[in-house]
């Protein structure tokens, strides 16, 4: 299996040059003698980027298939440049156990446009009262290096110490979903000036920075490995930075909505934009984009919310939290940190690719561009630009807060292990 891609720009710099893969490596970067039968990506001058990896998937398989299917997921994931994703475990039964990891790890692989990596619960049942085999899913086929109880937080302090203490055993890191509840009781939208507005019950920033701060004690203590999900709070980047200065070994993602996205938003009542943790204020955005620019915040997951019609199209107050962002995150992260000068390509590949590749502890992804590489690549167009419209994304959901919006930069071909698996928004 031979592929040339010919006349891309690794990184975005330097002139064109052809890239050639055989059998699922990078072979030759040059001038490349297109070898007889090898297929042609003509990249016409855009971005050669290593195949982005998305820390933080929902992809609702097992248990709601009517709303995203690991099939559905792995096309959006693949048409929005990414290689991998990690699956996060609030399903339909639970991935608390090996029979549920090994199975989306193994569909994934059936599947084959992006490779699915499931994050086992931390909690059996996420329900936060007893740890889960975390060693039997991280020692079973799907090789578990990611724990979280994404959608709740694991509170309980001495179960989050006990689940720090386990996984360093298992050279895993767990992500948190640092909400304190007894903070967040009710909870609509973040607690400023809009919610009190509106009438709705606020989420302090408060919630998340508390439990930020006291994981980063606790994973120092364990001398463990945490990963902060969805950071959302200026405060939060300076719990952040007080922590890595101190050496805890903590990393943090921010995804695209918080990045672009305000509390401003909800005027409208549209349960589109609820998500949780909610939508900030300009303040926080500013702090978070320079944040990530400078590697307080490691990297940018999606948190990929797909959700029903019937459970999202409702009152505020009985909708769902969360919205898509697959196919949207690469035009996010241009718009805000590309275009505003704050990242080049080649941060746009710590980002979207080297951080949260190493992150999640995966060795054939993120990886430089370089002749002896595996060929887990994403192109990108960054002088394009495109209309976001829900119907027409790849999800069986449509929640995406970008609807009708123009946004820069388009991926226009993935290739995973040398195999193009998205060309020009088609599925390959
Ligand atoms: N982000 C959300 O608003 N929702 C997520 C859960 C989560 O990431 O906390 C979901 O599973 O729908
Ligand atoms: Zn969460
Ligand atoms: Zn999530």
């Amino acid at each position: 299996m031979t592929l040339v891609i010919k006349g891309a720009r690794p990184y975005g710099e330097g002139d064109p040059v052809d890239v050639l893969v055989e059998d699922g490596v990078i072979t030759a970067i040059g001038a490349v003698e297109v070898p007889d039968g090898a297929e042609v990506l003509d990249a016409a001058g855009q971005v050669l980027l290593p195949g982005f990896v998305d820390l933080h998937t929902h992809l609702r398989e097992p248990g709601r298939e009517d709303t995203e299917t690991i099939e559905t997921g792995s096309a959006a994931a693949a048409l929005g440049g990414y290689t991998a994703v990690f699956a996060m475990a609030n399903t339909d039964p639970v991935a608390d156990n090996s029979l549920v990891v090994d199975h989306v790890w193994r569909r994934g692989q059936e599947i084959g446009l992006v490779d699915v990596h499931p994050v086992g619960a931390v909690t059996v049942g996420l329900k936060g009262e007893k740890l889960a085999e975390l060693g039997t899913m991280a020692k079973g086929a799907a090789q578990v290096k990611v724990f979280s109880d994404d959608g709740l937080c694991v509170a309980d302090p001495l179960l989050m110490r006990r689940a720090l203490e386990y996984s360093t055993a298992l050279d895993a890191v767990i992500a948190q979903h640092a909400e304190e509840p007894r903070l967040t009781v009710g909870a609509q939208a973040h607690e400023g000036e809009q919610a009190a507005r509106l009438g709705y019950p606020g989420w302090p920033a408060s919630a998340e920075e508390s439990i930020v701060a006291r994981d980063c004690l606790l994973a120092q203590h364990a001398k463990a490995r945490l990963h902060v999900c969805h950071v959302s709070t200026a405060g939060t980047v300076d719990v952040l930075r007080w922590a890595k200065a101190r050496g805890t070994k903590v990393s943090a993602e921010v995804t695209p909505h918080h990045l672009l996205l305000t509390d401003e938003r909800l005027a409208t009542y549209d349960p589109v934009n609820k998500v949780n943790p909610p939508l900030r204020t300009g303040g926080d955005i500013e702090k978070l984009r320079a944040a990530l620019a400078e590697g307080v915040i490691d990297c940018v997951a999606t948190d990929h919310a797909p959700h029903a019609v019937q459970d999202k199209d409702t009152e505020w107050s009985a909708a769902r939290p969360g919205m898509l962002g697959l196919q949207t995150a690469l035009s996010v992260v241009t718009e805000t940190m590309v275009k505003t000068g704050l990242l080049d390509w080649r941060g746009v590949a710590r980002v979207l690719s080297e951080r949260p590749a190493a992150i999640g502890s995966l060795p054939d992804h993120g990886r430089p561009i370089e002749a002896g590489e595996p060929a887990n690549l994403a192109l990108v167009d960054p002088d394009a630009g495109w209309t976001v419209r829900g119907a027409e994304l790849a999800s069986i959901s449509a929640n995406t807060p970008y609807e009708g919006m123009r946004l820069p930069g388009v991926v226009t071909a993935t290739v995973l292990r040398g195999r193009i698996t998205a060309r020009e928004g088609k599925i390959c």
